[in-house]
């Protein structure tokens, strides 16, 4: 038995670097528009395509990867128009489509290989390419079962390795949930999750299920009547996050010190949606990481500020509430 490959992390993106941003983009279908002018923009890390069944989200996925040509509009991906560089920006994005379409007599390693190669992988770096894939999905042990004998949920995962294979920058997942039962669906999730943090890839996560988009998303693109509202969730990891940390009032002036002192940035934290003070009688700060290391500097200034800390976390907007403003659903 082989050991599965240790993760190669990448450079973490810039911070305003534009994975994908389409404007007015318009396709209309059998007199209809099923895109009526959407403007869509999606930044570093993992973000969601959320829209009910039928708003168009695989329909999107296909303008994205010049599948299929806009009635008009402008689309760029990684810096790229594909409905004329197709060419170019295949080999960058990776593609998990919707449609269980796998040839059920192939071993998976063979498949993930073959589809390496057509994406200009060499046979050799393919064939390890491939073994590394399904290895990363959990799948190394079964790498040479053929695909019509596995379950659900390992299909999920080889469509996930044959999109990755080729170490893509952009990731496009279109509702790769669909099929599995909840541990699955955790299991999955929490994959790609890791794909976006450890690896460094993009993801664009196609859905219609909010609950899995909150779980795992930075950020969100919510299709609802041809059109398109972009969301941050939070901050992507890899290069810049915030914690919400509530202290103990006579706490908060030394840790505030010391955090500035180590050059992160500290600010009074808004609370239940306003800036006035708590009324639990303690000190919300928002402290902003901008460095791994910021992390263990928390910690670190914590600890030797003594400071009595009641909470600290990730604070996140609401995204039911984005939804239901966005989609007028349950209004
Ligand atoms: N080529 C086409 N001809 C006719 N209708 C089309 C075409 N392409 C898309 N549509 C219509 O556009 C709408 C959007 O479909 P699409 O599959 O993109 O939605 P979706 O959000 O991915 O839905 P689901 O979650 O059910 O997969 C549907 O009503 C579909 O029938």
């Amino acid at each position: 038995m082989t050991s599965p490959p240790a993760p190669v992390p990448r450079p973490a993106p810039a911070p305003d670097e534009a994975v994908v941003r389409t404007r007015d983009l318009r396709l209309r279908v059998g007199g209809r528009d099923v895109l009526a002018g959407a403007d869509v923009h999606v930044g570093p890390g993992v973000t969601g395509l959320l829209g009910a069944n039928g708003a168009g989200k695989t329909t999107l996925i296909g303008l994205l990867l010049g599948l299929q040509r806009p009635t008009s509009g402008e689309i760029s991906v990684l810096g790229l128009d594909p409905t004329v560089d197709g060419t170019r920006l295949r080999p960058r994005v990776g593609y998990s489509p919707q449609l269980q379409v796998l040839p059920p007599d192939v071993p998976a390693v063979d498949l993930v290989s073959h589809l390496a190669e057509v994406q200009g992988l060499p046979r050799s770096a393919a064939r390890q390419r491939s073994s590394d894939a399904l290895w990363l999905v959990g799948l190394g042990e079964e790498r040479t079962r053929r695909v019509g004998t596995m379950s659900t949920g390992q299909v999920q995962r080889v469509k996930l390795a044959c999109a990755l294979a080729h170490d893509p920058r952009l990731l496009v997942l279109d509702e790769p949930t669909n099929g599995l039962d909840p541990v699955q669906r955790e299991d999955l999730l929490l994959l790609v999750r890791r794909l976006g943090t450890e690896l460094g890839m993009h993801v664009l996560l196609s859905s219609h299920l909010l609950a899995e988009v909150e779980q795992v998303c930075d950020a969100v693109v919510i299709l609802a009547d041809g059109r398109a509202t972009s969301s941050r969730l939070r901050q992507p990891e890899a290069h810049s996050s915030t914690r919400l940390l509530v202290l103990d009032p006579g706490s908060a002036a030394a840790v505030e010190a010391g955090l500035r002192a180590a050059g992160l940035t500290v600010a009074a934290a808004a609370v239940d949606g306003s800036t006035s003070p708590a009324g639990d009688g303690l000190a919300h700060l928002e402290v902003t990481l901008t460095d791994p290391r910021h992390e263990a500097v928390l910690t670190q200034v914590l600890a030797s500020t003594g400071a009595g800390v009641h909470r600290l976390t990730e604070p996140r907007h609401g995204l039911v509430d984005t939804y239901l403003a966005t989609t007028g659903a349950g209004s």
